[in-house]
């Protein structure tokens, strides 16, 4: 990974590209629109350059009326105006549009290509980093780039046009006024560099403070059992207010100094105006420079000012599409290949005084650990909602990692055990996800080189007779209507087609409901492998080598169902007899 120049402690470790960085990564996204962008700049430039026609033909007409000219010749030049008015605005809307869709199509590569990459991110890294500050690059970073190469850029483009082409025409016409013109030119420089200074740095801040607050939320919602359980209501909104008001006074900060710099923008205005129409006084008296001409020079200069205000106040949001761009590439920067694989010498798990927290100034969620499953072995996880379970789950799944102590597959850290090509182990969770395709595409995700064969095999261990009454088999094309257990048998299927060594199962019969609809595909899953099982309910708990009762973040028992349901007054035995009882 490069070096982290602007993520902020807050925000952790993702990187953030630097200007150079995100300009490279850019161009070489433009460079496969190449045909598309030279067209849209030949018809750019044709527009601003017909747009100079309107300025000259209105002096001509100032000069027309002046020297008692005929009604027919103003007439004409009217007609002129509108003629060339309405060409270059066509041609404007045009080259614009050209360049818009040569821009999102760019976007929309980045965007797959930033997208592709976080699903890859190491989940250590998007922990420590925030979930939301991922999210909020795939969505607010996205939105606010989508919006400047929507609306923004070419807007920017096409002033930049018409601004050096006006200052031509102004040179042509009379170099004195095009001198007075640039009055303006060092209060513009000036605002613009001082609002460039304060703003990028707030700017950045700002995407920073939005992403903690969007963090402390997803903390709150996701822990809202136990912020209920400790009354710790009062604590988490008031974390939640500070991080808003932090980011609203940030807000603040940028409406200001923008406020200022426009000010500053129309100061300049002001100033450069006047100063070339005092000249244009004293070059009609002197100079014989016509009243036409000067009216032409005054317009030009008048028009220029659309276009600079266009263009410097885009830089605003050119600025914040540009702090959106580095934290989008600065994904893109994190090598995915750079986690480690090491071979599993067998398929037992060994747990060694695991304690975990979500976030370092977080309290532990799971307090000193230690479990062992021998290969082929079966253990079931139990215990209360916000005892640990799904966190001990994910680390056993190497989803998470261990901040103190281990979890070992077959002698190496789950995270990094391989078995061959293939990781070691292999978490089926109940949210439920159909992705988009067909039957055979939500399957071969987990081994793209099966055969319709395998397919089938897989689907008919995990019981989906279903599957063979879908209209066009394996070709059939997914959609809302197949329900969440459909959905979990097609994971469940995608585990005996990836063929982990271990295979972690946390809730993944919940949709089963309670008549056990999936324990047959689940006793099919975990045949031959070593197994760990988050249990709702208590059929595979009778059947499994050892269960682990939880309870805070502790494993309170440990055994097999018939030693433990006797132990009177015991966490398992109370908790079995509270669900039959039920
Ligand atoms: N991503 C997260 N960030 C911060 N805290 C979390 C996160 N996930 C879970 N927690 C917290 O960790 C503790 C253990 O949660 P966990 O989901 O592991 O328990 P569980 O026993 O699986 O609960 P359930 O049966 O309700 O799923 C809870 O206090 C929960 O609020």
């Amino acid at each position: 990974m490069t070096p982290n120049s602007e993520a902020g402690s807050e925000t952790g470790d993702l990187p953030v590209a630097d200007g150079r960085e995100s300009w490279r990564h850019l161009a070489a996204l433009l460079r496969r629109q190449a045909a598309m962008l030279t067209a849209a700049t030949v018809v750019l430039l044709l527009g601003s350059a017909t747009s100079l026609l309107t300025p000259i033909l209105l002096g001509q007409i100032v000069d027309e009326v002046l020297d008692d000219g005929q009604l027919v010749d103003v007439a004409v030049r009217a007609g002129l105006v509108a003629g060339t008015g309405a060409l270059s605005a066509a041609l404007l809307l045009v080259g614009g549009r050209l360049l818009v869709v040569c821009l999102q199509r760019a976007l929309a590569e980045l965007r797959e290509e930033v997208f592709a990459a976080a699903v890859r991110l190491d989940q250590r890294l998007v922990e420590d980093a925030g979930t939301s500050d991922v999210v909020s690059r795939v969505t607010g970073d996205v939105e606010a780039i989508t919006q400047s190469v929507s609306s923004v850029l070419p807007r920017f483009v096409q002033a930049a046009f018409v601004i050096v082409l006006t200052l031509v025409g102004l040179v042509a016409l009379d170099p004195w006024l095009a001198l007075a013109a640039l009055v303006a030119v060092p209060v513009e420089v000036l605002t613009t560099m001082r609002f460039l200074r304060r703003s990028r740095p707030l700017y950045r801040r700002l995407r920073r403070e939005e992403a903690a607050r969007g963090q402390t939320i997803i903390e709150s919602v996701r822990g809202s059992d136990t912020v209920v359980a400790d009354r710790a209501h009062t604590q988490h909104l008031a974390r939640i207010s500070l991080r808003s008001l932090t980011a609203v006074e940030t807000q603040r900060e940028t409406t200001q100094a923008r406020n200022r710099f426009n000010g500053g923008l129309n100061l300049g205005e002001f100033l450069g105006l006047a100063a070339v129409l005092a000249v244009g006084f004293w070059r009609v008296a002197d100079a014989g420079l016509t009243v036409g001409a000067v009216t032409a020079a005054a317009l030009f200069f008048h028009r220029l000012f659309a276009p600079i205000g266009s263009l410097l106040s885009s830089i605003d949001d050119l600025q914040r599409a540009a702090a959106g761009l580095g934290r989008l590439v600065g994904v893109l920067l994190v090598d995915p290949d750079s986690a480690i694989r090491r071979e599993v010498a067998d398929a037992g798990i060994s747990i060694r005084s695991l304690t975990y927290r979500y976030r370092p100034d977080a309290d532990d969620v799971l307090d000193e650990i230690s479990v062992d499953v021998p290969a082929g072995g079966t253990a079931v996880l139990v215990g209360a909602s916000g005892s640990g379970k799904s966190t001990l789950a994910q680390l056993i799944a190497g989803v998470l990692v261990p901040r103190s102590g281990e979890v070992l597959i077959g002698g190496v850290p789950a995270a990094e055990a391989w078995c061959g090509d293939r990781r070691a182990v292999l978490l089926v969770t109940q949210d439920t996800h159909l992705f988009a395709g067909t039957l055979a595409d939500n399957l071969r995700l987990a081994d793209p080189d099966a055969s319709d064969t395998d397919l089938w095999s897989a689907l008919d261990t995990v019981e989906a007779d279903w599957a063979h009454r879908l209209e066009g088999g394996l070709d059939a094309v997914l959609g809302n209507d197949l329900d969440d257990a459909r959905i979990q048998q097609l994971a469940l299927a995608r585990v005996l087609l990836a063929d982990p060594a271990v295979v972690v199962l946390d809730e993944a019969t919940a949709h089963g409901g309670v008549d056990g609809a999936l324990d047959g595909a689940v006793d099919a899953v975990v045949r031959g492998r070593t197994a760990v099982i988050v249990a709702h309910r208590f059929a595979h708990a009778e059947t499994a080598d050892r269960i682990v009762v939880m309870e805070r973040g502790r494993v309170v028992e440990c055994g097999s169902h018939g030693h433990l349901v006797r132990r009177e007054g015991g966490a398992y035995a109370r908790l079995h007899a509270a669900t039959l009882g039920r």
